[in-house]
C-alpha cells in the first residue's frame, strides 16, 4: 500500500476526531479529507520539483551570470557565459601569485599555441596567470580544449570569452589588478585572410583596440606585451630584417592588421601612457602547434600518403622561412614581460612618457621549405608526395630572416634550437597526440 493510501484512512487531526452524524459535518469531513489529500499530493509534487531543480546543472542565465553573443566572426562560438561568485573565485585563484614580486598576467589566446606555452612557463615560475580564449573554430577546437586541460592541470583557469567583450574585460580587471597583459589572441594565418578578411579586422584590429581600452582604464594600468608578426616586413628586401627597416608594404591583409596593431599601440602609448611591447614572431613551430601551418599539415599529409604542395619563387628560386622554435620564443616573451616598465597613466590619463618597444623574435637562420620537407621525411621515415608549384599570390612572402641583435641586447634573447632538433620534438609530440597516424600511413 502506498503512503498516500495509508493517509486516506488516517484522521485529518489525529486524536481529535469525534463521531458525527450531521450531513453538513459529513460533507465538511469529506471536504476536509479531500483538501488534506490535495495538500499531501501538492507537497509531493513540490518536493519532487525541488529535487529535480537541485539535480539540474547551474543555469547560464542565473542573475549572477551574463550571456554574451559574439559577433562578426562566422566561426566564433555563438555565446559564452561568465560571472558569479564561484567564477570570480576561480579567476582570483588562478591569478594569485607566489610572491609579491611575481607577476599577475592576463593571457589572451591562452588556449592557442603560443598562449598555452607562455601560460605554462609563467605558472611554473610562480606568476599568477589567468587565461582568456574564445575557442573559435578556425582550427580544430579539440586541440584547443586539450591545451586547456593541460593548463587546468597546471592551475591556470581559461575564461571562455572574446577580447571584443568590453564588459567581460572590465570585470576581469575589477577582480584582478593585473600587472601585465600578454596579448596572444589573434586571427592568425597569412593565406586565410583572402577567405575571411573580416575575421582579421574583428580580432586583430577591433579586438586589440577593445583590449587596450580596458588596459588604459584599469587601475593600475598593466604593461602590455603582444604578438606582432614578421609578416609586417612584407616586401622589404633588405636582409636580415631589422626593426629599423620599412614595414609599410604588407603583402597580406593579415600583415596589414598586425602593422595596424603596431600603430594602434603607438597611439595608446602616446595618449594614455600604456607601456607596450610588440614582438614580431618568425614562423613559430613546435609541439602543440597550429594545424594551419605548413610544418603541421605537411606532417599530417605525409603520414597519410597525401600529396603536399611545396611553393617555390616565381623565378624558380627558394622560398625560405626563419623557423623559430616555441621554447626559444617563450623565453623571449618572458624576457619582454620581465623588462617591461610600468605604464604611467591612471584614470585614463598619461602622467609621463611610457615605454614603447618592438622586437624581432626569430632564429636568424632561414631554411628553405624544401629542406623543411626533407627533415620531416627523415623524421617520419616516409617519402613525401611533393608537388612543386610557383608560389601563388596569396599573401606569402618569399623569405624571412630576423636580425635579433636588439632582442638579444634588451631581452637577453638567445634562440638555441635548430629546425632539425625542433621538428624532432614536434614529430614526437604529434605521434603521441594523434596515435595511429603513423599506422594509417600509406607506407
Ligand atoms: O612569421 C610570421 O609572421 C607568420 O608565420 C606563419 O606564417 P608563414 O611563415 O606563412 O607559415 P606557414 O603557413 O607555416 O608557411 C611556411 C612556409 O611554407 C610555405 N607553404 C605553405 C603552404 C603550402 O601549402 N606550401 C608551402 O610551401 C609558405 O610559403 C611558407 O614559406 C604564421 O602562420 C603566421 O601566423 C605568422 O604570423
Amino acid at each position: 500500500m502506498s503512503q498516500l493510501n495509508l493517509m486516506d484512512h488516517a484522521p485529518s487531526t489525529p486524536g481529535k476526531q469525534k463521531p458525527e452524524k450531521s450531513p453538513y459535518i459529513n460533507h465538511r469531513m469529506r471536504l476536509h479529507s479531500s483538501l488534506s489529500k490535495l495538500t499531501i499530493f501538492s507537497t509531493f509534487v513540490v518536493a519532487f520539483l525541488i529535487f529535480l531543480f537541485l539535480l539540474s546543472p547551474p543555469s547560464a542565465t542565473t542573475p549572477a551570470t551574463r550571456r554574451r553573443t559574439l559577433g562578426g566572426n562566422s566561426f566564433n562560438s555563438s555565446a559564452t557565459s561568465w560571472g558569479g561568485s564561484d567564477w570570480e573565485k576561480r579567476v582570483s585563484r588562478s591569478a594569485r601569485r607566489a610572491s609579491p614580486s611575481s607577476l599577475a598576467v592576463l593571457i589572451t589566446g591562452a588556449a592557442g599555441f603560443v598562449g598555452a606555452h607562455v601560460s605554462l612557463a609563467l605558472k611554473r615560475r610562480g606568476d599568477g596567470v589567468l587565461g582568456l580564449d574564445n575557442f573559435n573554430r578556425y582550427y580544430d577546437p579539440n586541440l584547443k580544449r586539450a591545451r586547456q586541460r593541460l593548463l587546468e592541470r597546471a592551475g591556470v583557469f581559461v575564461v571562455e570569452g572574446d577580447i571584443n567583450d568590453a564588459a567581460l574585460l572590465r570585470k576581469l580587471f575589477d577582480v584582478v589588478p593585473f600587472t601585465h597583459v600578454a596579448h596572444l589572441a589573434a586571427q592568425a594565418g597569412v593565406r586565410y585572410a583572402m577567405q575571411n578578411p573580416s575575421s582579421y579586422v574583428h580580432s586583430n584590429v577591433a579586438g586589440f583596440v577593445n583590449l587596450l581600452e580596458a588596459c588604459k582604464t584599469a587601475n593600475p594600468q598593466p604593461a602590455v606585451v603582444w604578438a606582432s608578426s614578421s609578416s609586417v616586413y612584407g616586401l622589404n628586401s633588405k636582409v636580415p630584417f631589422s626593426e629599423k627597416d620599412r614595414t609599410d608594404q604588407p603583402a597580406s591583409l593579415y600583415a596589414a592588421t598586425k602593422k595596424a596593431g603596431e600603430e594602434i599601440a603607438h597611439s595608446y602609448n602616446h595618449i594614455y601612457g600604456l607601456s607596450i611591447t610588440g614582438l614580431r614572431f618568425f614562423t613559430v613551430y613546435g609541439p602543440w602547434g597550429r594545424p594551419d601551418m605548413a610544418y603541421f599539415f605537411f606532417t599530417k599529409d605525409i603520414l597519410k600518403g597525401k600529396q603536399i604542395t611545396v611553393f617555390e619563387a616565381p623565378d624558380g628560386g627558394t622560398v625560405a622561412r626563419d623557423f623559430t622554435y616555441i621554447d626559444d620564443v617563450v623565453k623571449g616573451f618572458l624576457g619582454a614581460l620581465d623588462t617591461a616598465k610600468k605604464s604611467t597613466g591612471s584614470g585614463g590619463k598619461k602622467k609621463e612618457p611610457a615605454q614603447l618597444r618592438v622586437f624581432n623574435l626569430g632564429n636568424t637562420s632561414p631554411v628553405p621549405v624544401s629542406e623543411l620537407v626533407a627533415i620531416l621525411e627523415r623524421l617520419l621515415k616516409v617519402k613525401a608526395k611533393k608537388k612543386v608549384v610557383a608560389m601563388p599570390r596569396n599573401g606569402d612572402v618569399r623569405f624571412t630572416h630576423a636580425n635579433i641583435s636588439l632582442a638579444s641586447k634588451e631581452l637577453g634573447y638567445r634562440p638555441i634550437t635548430d629546425l632539425g632538433t625542433g621538428l624532432r620534438k614536434f614529430v614526437k609530440w604529434y605521434l603521441e597526440f594523434y596515435p595511429g597516424s603513423k599506422k594509417k600511413s600509406a607506407w
